[in-house]
């Protein structure tokens, strides 16, 4: 099987380039691929494939039915086996293969997710913009860690956030215990992020996503405390310092978009047993 690697912030992936739809890609399959010890390692996978060959085994959500109009189709999962709806880091990745295979020809691409197309720019400084579409808040979430409780806003960026604005410096929070959230708020998981202020247009913040634990950078969760910083009505842009690195982003009456780098390095072929 051939792969690349690669990462957003060190948010990393395994990349499967999977243009016809061949693959078949089971939990089992994904989880032996990100392990660190005994696979290549990784936070999740980017299966590479057609559009028009993951609709013949997939139909999508009536939401995400935007997506069926690109040629290319992030096939996101988490290192767990779990789809996810979208990732905002791993589409830059996404955007950064298809250039470095060859398969672009434009530097803007509208790419298909379960959360619906994006458009991607990929931009002559080595960042790559997404216009994430609208990151929807939807009012008061907790979260259990730790013996202790986080309050937070529920944010969709097509996959579910719950981010927490915290008052003490954001490293000293054990994050490596997954935190228990209310089915009835969040009926299929969250990922949970916790931030502050560092300094004015600036976040600091570290997550615990849901299928992978906790990561050194998740651009949809970048987004959801973006938002979740920004006065309800009002335009923003935020610069957010991750564990991984840093990235930007705008919010405007338009919507919301992330400015990032994305990087390959290193592409083989896996031997799984
Ligand atoms: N790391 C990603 C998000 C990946 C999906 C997430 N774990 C979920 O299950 O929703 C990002 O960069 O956005």
């Amino acid at each position: 099987m051939r792969f690349a690697k690669g990462h957003g912030t060190e948010n990393d992936f395994v990349i499967l380039p999977d243009p016809d739809g061949l693959l078949e890609l089971d939990p089992t399959t994904v989880a032996a691929l990100c392990d660190r010890r005994a696979g290549i390692g990784g936070d999740g996978v980017l299966r590479v494939v057609r559009t028009s060959a993951l609709l013949k085994t997939e139909t999508l959500a009536e939401s995400a039915r935007s997506a069926e109009r690109s040629e290319w189709f992030m096939d996101y999962r988490n290192a767990d086996g779990s789809l996810a709806e979208m990732c905002g880091n791993g589409i830059r990745v996404f955007a950064r293969y298809l250039v470095m295979a060859g398969l672009l020809e434009t530097d803007t691409v509208d790419i298909g997710t379960r959360a619906g197309a994006r458009s991607v720019t990929v931009e002559p400084d080595g960042q790559v913009t997404v216009d994430m579409g609208v990151a929807r808040r939807l009012g008061e979430g907790r979260a259990r860690i730790g013996g202790g409780e986080l309050v937070g806003e529920r944010v969709s960026v097509g996959n579910p956030h719950l981010a927490c604005p915290v008052e003490a410096p954001v490293s000293g929070l054990d994050l490596s215990v997954a935190p228990e959230v209310d089915p009835g708020q969040f009926p299929d998981g969250a990922n949970i992020e916790v931030f502050r202020e560092a300094a004015p247009g600036t976040l600091e913040m570290r997550v615990h996503e849901r299928g992978s634990g906790e990561t050194r950078s998740c651009g949809t969760g970048i987004v959801a405390v973006a938002a979740a910083a920004t006065s309800p009505g009002e335009g923003a842009t935020w610069r957010v310092r991750v564990p991984g690195g840093e990235c930007t982003v705008f919010l405007d009456a338009d919507g919301v978009r992330l400015r990032g780098p994305a990087v390959i390095v290193a592409e083989g072929e896996a031997h799984l047993r």
